[in-house]
């Protein structure tokens, strides 16, 4: 164990266009982390024309949550491509069922989840802003897709929470703030930690 192994998992949870990619990257970036977005590696799946492309498509489309064991299995490949004990895991899981699953199959539990505290009409102006070209950036899918984290992912948010390891961000604030926040519970706080320890 060191200040590295100490959070060598992180998962980063919250509402549609609350943040959560942005600051992921920026994670990334600064501390050797790999970015495995759920949300990318989906979109991937649905290009690469695989068996499961046309219903993964139409359930994005709709906002609703991929059957457990198929995004397990895309996020295991990326977990064992990436050659990096350091993750960041972006979007998932997003149903109890969801973490139960994954956690069933892989082991692999998150030293800690940050979650990104947004309110929903800041979190609505952000994605209509994005201009990403996505099939479920409408106003329609995005109003879904609320519903969707509110029922079901809040619940894994509140799982992680009763286990102490929830971190939360106020993501409403501005990029440069909600990554410093980021930055001292990767760095600073384990670090201390670490030290703590030590003595
Ligand atoms: N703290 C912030 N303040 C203002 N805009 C932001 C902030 N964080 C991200 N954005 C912008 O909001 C949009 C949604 O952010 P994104 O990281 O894609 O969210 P998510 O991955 O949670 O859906 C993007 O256009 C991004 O540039
Ligand atoms: O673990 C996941 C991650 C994403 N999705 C699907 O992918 C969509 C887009 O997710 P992403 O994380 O890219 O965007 P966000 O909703 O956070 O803006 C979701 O609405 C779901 O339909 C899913 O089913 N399971």
């Amino acid at each position: 164990m060191g200040t590295v192994a100490t959070g060598s998992r992180i998962g980063v949870l919250g509402g549609p266009g609350s943040g959560k990619s942005t600051q992921c990257a920026n994670i990334a970036k600064h501390f050797g982390y790999t970015h495995l977005s759920t949300g990318d590696l989906l979109r991937a799946e649905v290009k690469s024309g695989s068996e499961n492309a046309t219903m993964i498509q139409n359930m994005m489309k709709e906002g609703e949550i991929v059957p457990s064991e198929v995004m397990i299995k895309v996020l295991q490949k990326a977990i064992q491509d990436s050659k990096n004990d350091k993750f960041v895991i972006d979007g998932f899981p997003r149903s109890e069922e969801n973490r139960a699953a994954f956690e069933a199959v892989t082991k692999i539990e998150p030293a800690f989840v940050t979650f990104f505290d947004c309110p929903e009409q800041e979190m609505e102006r952000r994605i209509l802003s994005r201009n990403q070209g996505r099939e479920d950036d409408n106003i329609e899918t995005i109003r879904k897709r609320f519903k969707v984290f509110l029922e079901s992912s809040l619940p894994v948010v509140e799982y992680y929470d009763s286990k102490g390891k929830v971190r939360k961000v106020d993501a409403a604030k501005p990029v440069e703030e909600a990554f410093r926040y980021n930055e001292m519970h990767i760095i600073v706080l384990p670090y201390l930690f670490s030290m703590l320890f030590v003595i």
